[in-house]
């Protein structure tokens, strides 16, 4: 009897505490759920609002031709703005394509980036996520990065299309040309049926080189990394080879091989001006620059090519297809006619004919878009033994502050963020800058050739960041972004990862290496340090460009 009483109560104790542990990991579990959604949410301002409009170029057009400079106020049919409805980006990826706007969407501060499962990849392909939250979804979520455009006038358009009228009087002086191998040409004014990269150059502006939330951007990428190549040239200009590749429908793209392994480290004997070009460092640098809020490198994506089917049996370059060979591991190679790096000694081979390589948009024609060429006031000496004014010269900002165009305007900051661009990936060959002639000085700079940069991680290089220290200036905007992506839940290694799991040859291999993500959170914090400095040592060194918005970054202390 008492033993059966005694039998009774084990039980229940058993089934007590049985109760007790499903209770205990059902709270676990609904921790650990809270913790995971909570872990990308980054400091948002929830006053924040970014209702904006954003006026767009129609487009009558006629193919090239039928595309002008936007500089008169002619075009009656371009000039209407139109207020552009708030698209979710869920709603955006479907509609690729679509249409050539640029919604200015709502912000929403932290909201579905962890209900979204799936995500459309610049080659289209659907990418299966874990259920969980994006921390590059949820940055570019924040205010910081949907800041409202000011409005923008016929003039700050690049390019615009010609009118009815204009295109119909070109049209009769040319003939029927339809070159070999191209498509024929039946764009109308309907946007639709305008290829990506002719999107791309008309949605180019005064104040940046592309639309972060263009839907055409994921179109343009596709477009670069699947289209049918027709030729492919040497492109001359600069010292190491590059081919220029032409696709069917008249858009072209700056092709850069690869000639390093990922993990492959300069030579710490080499001097920058010797160091190789590297694909994956022109693909990183678009990413960077995006995540930056700069939007001031041409989209570059990764491509695996055929080396022989699409570079040495359609090429009309004699130049180019003498220096093809075949290496004694069987491989196909060439190395084309250049100033570095372009012999025997130096082949570019494919495996045995796949190559990997970047391809960036090329920017419109110099005939239509001149571009005009800085030489940076921050120019190493380029020499093995002499140094640079600026080397030797620590007042030598002051001297710049003066000279125009660092005198007026946001050219100097301008020069600031590129600076904190190149530290970051330590490129040290920014010799030159370019900038479209039409805008005049009241413009961005384009951050082009960045084929040099992430070529070592274990080192960084402080005389990248002279303009930043000697100046003592940065604009707002970026200080704040470069704040934001120093958080944990926005760490710039972990928003950086998963932008480039987008590339197409990063199912190959990770474009950047996990040592090269990491230099970015060291020099990133160097940075915001170099920025303490100065403001220990200046007054006035924010360039508050952010006077007028809304937003609670408003209320951060600088
Ligand atoms: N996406 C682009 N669209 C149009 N032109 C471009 C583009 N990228 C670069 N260029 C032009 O081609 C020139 C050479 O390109 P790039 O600077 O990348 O070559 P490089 O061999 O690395 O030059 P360098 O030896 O001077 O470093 C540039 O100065 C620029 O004017
Ligand atoms: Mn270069």
């Amino acid at each position: 009897m008492i033993k059966l009483h005694l039998r009774q109560s084990t039980r229940s104790i058993y089934l007590g505490l049985a109760c007790l542990s499903l209770a205990l990991h059902l709270l676990l579990a609904l921790f650990c759920l809270s913790v995971l959604q909570t872990a990308c949410v980054l400091p948002t301002s929830s006053s924040f609002s970014s209702s904006s409009s954003s006026s767009v170029p129609r487009t009558d057009t006629q193919r090239h031709q039928a595309i002008s400079r936007s500089s008169s106020s002619s075009a009656a049919s371009s000039s209407s703005s139109h207020e552009l409805p708030t698209v979710p980006q869920e709603e955006e990826h479907h509609k690729l394509n679509a249409k050539t706007s640029h919604p200015e969407g709502r912000g929403s501060l932290n909201g579905d980036a962890t209900v979204r499962e799936k995500k459309v990849t610049g080659v289209g392909k659907v990418i299966p996520r874990v259920k969980g939250c994006s921390k590059l979804e949820a940055l570019f979520e924040h205010p910081l990065y949907n800041l409202p455009r000011p409005e923008l006038q016929d003039d700050d358009w690049l390019l615009r299309v010609k009118t009815n009228e204009q295109a119909m009087n070109s049209d009769s002086q040319q003939s029927a040309s339809q070159e070999e191998g191209y498509d024929k040409v039946d764009w109308t004014s309907d946007v639709e049926t305008h290829p990506p990269w002719l999107r791309f150059h008309l949605g180019i502006s005064r104040w940046e080189l592309y639309n972060r939330k263009d839907p055409n951007m994921a179109g343009l990428t596709h477009y670069l990394a699947t289209q049918r190549i027709l030729s492919a040239v040497q492109k001359t200009g600069g010292t190491q080879l590059k081919l220029l590749m032409s696709f069917p429908n008249y858009g072209q793209a700056l092709l850069k091989p690869m000639k390093q392994a990922r993990d492959a480290e300069t030579d710490g004997n080499l001097f920058y001006f010797s160091d190789f070009e590297r694909h994956n460092a022109e693909i990183a640098a678009f990413h960077l620059d995006r995540l930056l809020g700069f939007n001031r490198v041409p989209p570059v994506v990764g491509r695996l090519i055929n080396v022989t089917s699409e570079v040495r049996e359609i090429t009309t370059d004699h130049k180019l297809s003498r220096t093809f060979f075949t290496s004694p591991a069987g491989n196909v190679c060439f190395y084309g006619q250049c100033e570095y790096y372009c012999s025997l000694e130096h082949p570019v081979c494919g495996q045995p004919h796949a190559l990997e390589v970047s391809l960036a948009a090329m920017l419109p024609d110099l005939t239509l878009a001149p571009r005009r060429s800085w030489r940076s006031p921050w120019r190493r000496s380029y020499s093995r033994t002499k140094l640079a004014q600026w080397e030797k010269d620590p007042a030598y900002c002051d001297t710049v502050k003066q000279t125009p165009p660092y005198n007026h305007g946001t050219r100097l900051v301008d020069l600031i963020d590129m600076a904190i661009l190149d530290f970051l990936m330590s490129n040290m060959d920014r010799h030159h800058y370019e900038t479209f002639e039409k805008f005049g000085n009241e413009t961005f700079l384009l951050h082009l050739d960045n084929g040099r940069a992430f070529g070592r991680h274990s080192r960084d290089e402080p005389t990248i960041l002279t303009p930043l220290k000697q100046c003592c200036r940065i604009r707002r905007s970026t200080l704040l972004r470069l704040r934001l992506l120093s958080l944990p839940a926005g760490r710039l290694s972990d928003v950086m990862r998963e932008s480039l799991v987008q590339d197409p040859l990063a199912g190959a291999a990770p474009l950047l290496s996990e040592p090269h993500l990491s230099a970015l959170d060291r020099r990133l914090a160097a940075i915001l340090q170099a920025v303490q400095t100065c403001q220990h040592q200046h007054r006035e060194i924010i360039y508050n460009d952010l006077e007028g918005y809304d937003g609670d970054f408003n209320q951060q202390p600088d």
